[in-house]
């Protein structure tokens, strides 16, 4: 555990269809630990309109414990600035942009990942965005889109502009989540990036988070997977929250019932709620002793009331 002298900042990774207002704000409420949040991305469809889930998600009324920090997936200045404008508006004045995304739809449009190979182009969309009024803008990155060697041109452009901070997941894109995440690769950003280098990737334990600031020398990490298996995590590392089992198994409940009764109110009957709650499952289900077990109860639910049966069922788990 760190010291209150020295504490870990958190910042809650995006993932789209996971880490959404309905998750954020009941994560917030209840676990805490987390300094910020990222919202999944929003980018521009084909008519140049935002998706309405993605906008409705990023809408202050929506998130009345927790204003997330936007992101923003753009591969020309024009989508850049169009984002970046609509966001302004709601009020935010502080944004990050994917330069991540690994998925051919994506990179074969010239976004996320799919710029690392273009410092060039990277730098036209700052040099107009930093015309844009009072942004405050971070970058999330991954370490190359086919290979390592891209990082450190993209880190050179980016020392040219004032972003705020840069988040690094060192994985390249083609290899999506395959192998380790290159810690030593981080080490090397960070010789080079004269911002503040935020790590993201593989965290799942607080000792793990302890040992690797320590080492690295570093106050701030972004984690996603590791909370949503175990939304402890982050106060966990920081100590701000350490509850005992009988707390844990009574926060783990209130934590599913706030977000599958938020979910019923949000989306169209049971089978739109279910398939939500089945990713949700899918890394929830790891609090349980029997992950599987509760996982596949939960999944085979076709009704209310066989879905509330399958939960009683996994939340008894504890009583054995
Ligand atoms: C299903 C899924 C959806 C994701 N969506 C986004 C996204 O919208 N924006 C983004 O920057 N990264 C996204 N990511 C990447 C995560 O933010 C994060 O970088 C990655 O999971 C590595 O961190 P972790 O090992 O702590 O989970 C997504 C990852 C997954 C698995």
């Amino acid at each position: 555990m760190n010291t209150e002298k020295n504490p870990i900042s958190i910042y809650m990774a995006p993932l789209q269809e996971y880490t959404d207002a309905v998750y954020r704000n009941a994560h917030f409420r209840l676990f805490g630990g987390v300094n910020k949040y990222f919202a999944p991305y929003l980018v521009l469809q084909n008519d140049g309109s935002v998706k309405k889930s993605t906008w409705r998600d990023i809408l202050p009324e929506n998130n009345p414990n927790v204003l997330p920090v936007p992101q923003i997936l753009a591969g020309t200045s024009n989508e850049f600035a169009t984002l970046a404008n609509k966001i302004h508006e709601l009020g935010y004045r502080e944004m990050n942009w994917n330069l991540g995304c690994p998925y051919p739809m994506v990179t074969r449009r010239g976004r996320g990942s799919g710029l690392l190979p273009h410092p060039g182009r990277i730098r036209e969309i700052l040099d107009k965005a930093f015309t844009l009024p009072e942004i405050n803008l971070s970058v999330k990155l991954r370490a190359g889109q086919e290979s390592k060697d891209e990082l450190f041109p993209v880190l050179e452009v980016l020392n040219d502009f004032p972003v705020t901070e840069i988040i690094l997941h060192p994985r390249i894109a083609k290899d999506l989540y395959k192998g380790e995440a290159d810690r030593k690769l981080f080490a090397e950003a960070k010789e080079i990036c004269q911002h503040p280098l935020i790590y993201n990737g593989d965290i799942t334990t607080a000792d793990d988070a302890t040992n690797f600031t320590e080492q690295e020398n570093i106050s701030t990490i972004m984690i996603g997977r590791g909370i949503l298996q175990n939304p402890f995590l982050a106060g966990e590392i920081n100590g701000t929250s350490v509850p005992d089992p009988k707390e844990k198994n009574q926060l783990l409940r209130e934590f599913h019932a706030e977000v599958y009764s938020a979910y019923a109110e949000r989306l169209n009957g049971f089978s739109h709620q279910h398939m939500r709650m089945i990713k949700f499952w899918s890394y929830f289900s790891e609090n349980f002793p029997e992950p599987r077990k509760a996982m596949k109860k939960v999944k085979k639910a076709t009704s209310d009331a066989k879905y509330d049966a399958a939960v009683g069922e996994a939340f008894r788990q504890f009583e054995w």
